[in-house]
């Protein structure tokens, strides 16, 4: 006898269709449960207005979300860094799997690196925490940029440096691995130059908070670490009160002595769009061995940041 399908919400853009392939894989090898996808259409895929004008926060993940309190689907995945802090009443973060190469990538004409844009190049992204840090490297560094607000799936994007549009997208690195089109990226940008997205790379797979049998299943998925470190960037941001499409941007990662991991490192940054005025700060602490510390972390760095002037860079706008 084979056992009941296990149902897996999902969005049907290619990304979001190839994560959650992938986690039904890793489902089903732990649970030894076929794991069936039911594909659902949220507001963010149908709206063709900018992200940042619909709410930003969490539009992809609200319906969802809905589908799994009305027990239509019993867990779902989604890109951690489009999820938004708060917890949402009646589910829960069974895991976290390990999370992928979190950096930001540019995809630019004739092969291009950062540095060596032309002058006067347009770079297409819609987010303002990438328009604020490429901006900020711009005027570091005496180039001429010009971030042109654009939106729409992964291979939309990379369509406007195809045809001519756009000399360059500014994408996620974790993005284009798993639709398969890494080999198109042209610099991949340190976080020295961009820090990328909290929880940037990293997947979060929700169910009912109720199913203990289906959080225990699922948690085999659960990479301690990436756990930590996300837990520390999120923390930040909802200490800065920031949600995610607000120019903010965290990393943290272990610092270690060969083989001994000592520390946690968290990095964040925030500024206004045009880059003029960037808040980056970083700290370190012992790993965090809790919730609780990592999220300490994450509050320990916004305390600092906002000592420092970070709250009166948010939502505002490059003219
Ligand atoms: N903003 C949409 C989004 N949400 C998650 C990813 C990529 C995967 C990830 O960061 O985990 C992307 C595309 C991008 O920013 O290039």
């Amino acid at each position: 006898m084979t056992e009941k399908a296990l149902r897996l919400g999902t969005r049907r853009s290619k990304l979001a269709m190839a994560q959650s392939g992938h986690v039904a894989e890793a489902v089903s090898r732990v649970t030894g449960r076929p794991v069936e996808l039911v594909e659902i259409t949220t507001h963010g895929d149908v709206s063709r207005e900018h992200l940042t004008q619909i709410g930003g926060t969490g539009v992809f993940v609200a319906a969802l979300r809905e589908a799994l309190l009305r027990g239509e689907v019993d867990f779902a995945v989604h890109s951690l860094k489009d999820l938004p802090t708060q917890q949402a009443d009646g589910l829960t973060l069974a895991a976290i799997p390990v999370r992928e190469d979190p950096r930001d990538v540019l995809i630019a004409a004739g092969g291009a690196k950062l540095a060596d844009l032309p002058r006067g190049a347009r770079v297409g992204t819609g987010s303002p925490r990438r328009m604020a840090q490429l901006n900020a490297y711009a005027r570091a560094h005496g180039l001429e940029l010009e971030t042109v607000p654009i939106r729409g799936n992964v291979d939309t994007r990379i369509g406007f440096v195809e045809s001519g549009e756009l000399d360059a997208v500014v994408l996620a690195a974790a993005g284009l691995n798993r639709i398969g089109r890494a080999d198109e990226v042209t610099d991949f940008l340190p976080a020295e130059t961009v820090l990328p997205a909290p929880g940037q790379g990293a997947l979060a797979v929700e169910c009912s908070a109720g199913d203990a049998e289906l959080i225990a299943a699922l948690s085999q998925l659960d990479d301690p670490q990436t756990r930590a470190a996300v837990t520390a960037e999120r923390s930040l941001l909802a200490a800065l009160e920031a949600g995610c499409s607000a120019p903010v941007g965290a990393l943290a990662g272990l610092l270690g002595d060969g083989q001994i991991v000592k520390e946690m490192r968290l990095r964040g940054v925030v500024g206004t769009t045009d880059g003029s005025r960037v808040v980056q700060m970083s700290t370190t602490g012992p790993v965090p061995q809790t919730h609780e510390q990592a999220m300490a972390l994450g509050r320990e760095l916004a305390a600092e940041m906002l000592a420092r002037g970070a709250a009166g860079l948010m939502g505002e706008r490059a003219q």
